[in-house]
């Protein structure tokens, strides 16, 4: 690793993903460079089908390239094992997703809650008060002890949030974070993320909503794949 992808977030280099389809495979990512540095706020936005959940599973580690390299976080994503993949993600990534993918037996709090457990990087005495904490952060601290169904969709997504910040990540990566939200929902919940990067963290954003560019400090424009247009808005930090 050199000294400017130890400065990167991300570095995603000549990247192409394709997947087996009966005789032949699919493109889903083309030849996609990509790099954030650490503060940015950066939508990924473009039509169906333009690779966007595929970057960011990339981004993840969920999925791996077929060529290329993916460095987030100051981790060649490449050369990590499955497990050395899942302990990475734990410390270093906060994932949001757009049906909130909230455990429907366990409270909100013990929601949060979970990925301590799994990365124990907090001491155990420790983890329900942070994620009462982080819960209040999120703007739902009276809702923690209740069930997930029992809430609405924008309290689930904060919930959800809080359940990403629950080991203090660098990288928030969200999949459509408000597809299943109202618009005034919706806009509450892009403001959280607003208010979380002016905190100092990074957050990609894949969406489809129109203005998210009042929002973001850049958007990235995929079609058909590839990168074709990517815009500093001036919005954010
Ligand atoms: N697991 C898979 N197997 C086969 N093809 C796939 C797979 N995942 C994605 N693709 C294909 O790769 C391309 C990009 O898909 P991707 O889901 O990344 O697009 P997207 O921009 O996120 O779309 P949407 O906005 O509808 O979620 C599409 O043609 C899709 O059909």
């Amino acid at each position: 690793m050199n000294a400017d992808t130890a400065d990167a977030a991300i570095r995603v280099s000549h990247v192409v993903k394709t997947y087996p389809l009966g005789a032949g495979e699919v493109v889903a990512v083309d030849h996609l460079s990509l790099d954030i540095a650490y503060g940015e706020f950066v939508a990924i936005v473009g039509r169906s089908g333009s690779g966007k959940t595929t970057l960011l599973n990339l981004l993840a580690g969920i999925d791996r390239p077929t060529s290329g390299t993916v460095h987030v976080a100051r981790a060649d994503l490449g050369s990590l094992s499955e497990s050395g993949l899942a302990t990475w993600r734990g410390h270093n990534v906060g994932l949001v997703f757009q049906f909130f993918q909230l455990l429907p037996t366990l409270t909100v709090v013990e929601n949060v809650m979970l990925p301590m457990d799994f990365a124990r990087k907090v001491p155990v005495a420790d983890r329900r008060d942070r994620a009462l904490h982080l819960l209040d952060r999120v703007g739902i601290g009276d809702q923690a002890d209740k069930l997930p169904a029992t809430l609405s969709g924008g309290q689930q997504q904060r919930a959800a949030i809080a359940r990403a910040l629950a080991n203090d990540p660098p990288l928030l990566l969200a999949d459509e974070p408000t597809g299943n939200l109202d618009s005034h929902t919706a806009d509450a919940v892009l403001k959280l993320f607003a208010d979380l990067n002016a905190d100092g963290r990074t957050i990609v954003v894949v969406t489809h909503e129109r203005d998210i560019r009042s929002i973001v400090g850049r958007e990235v424009t995929l079609v058909d794949r590839r990168i074709v247009d990517d815009e500093r808005t001036g919005a954010s930090a």
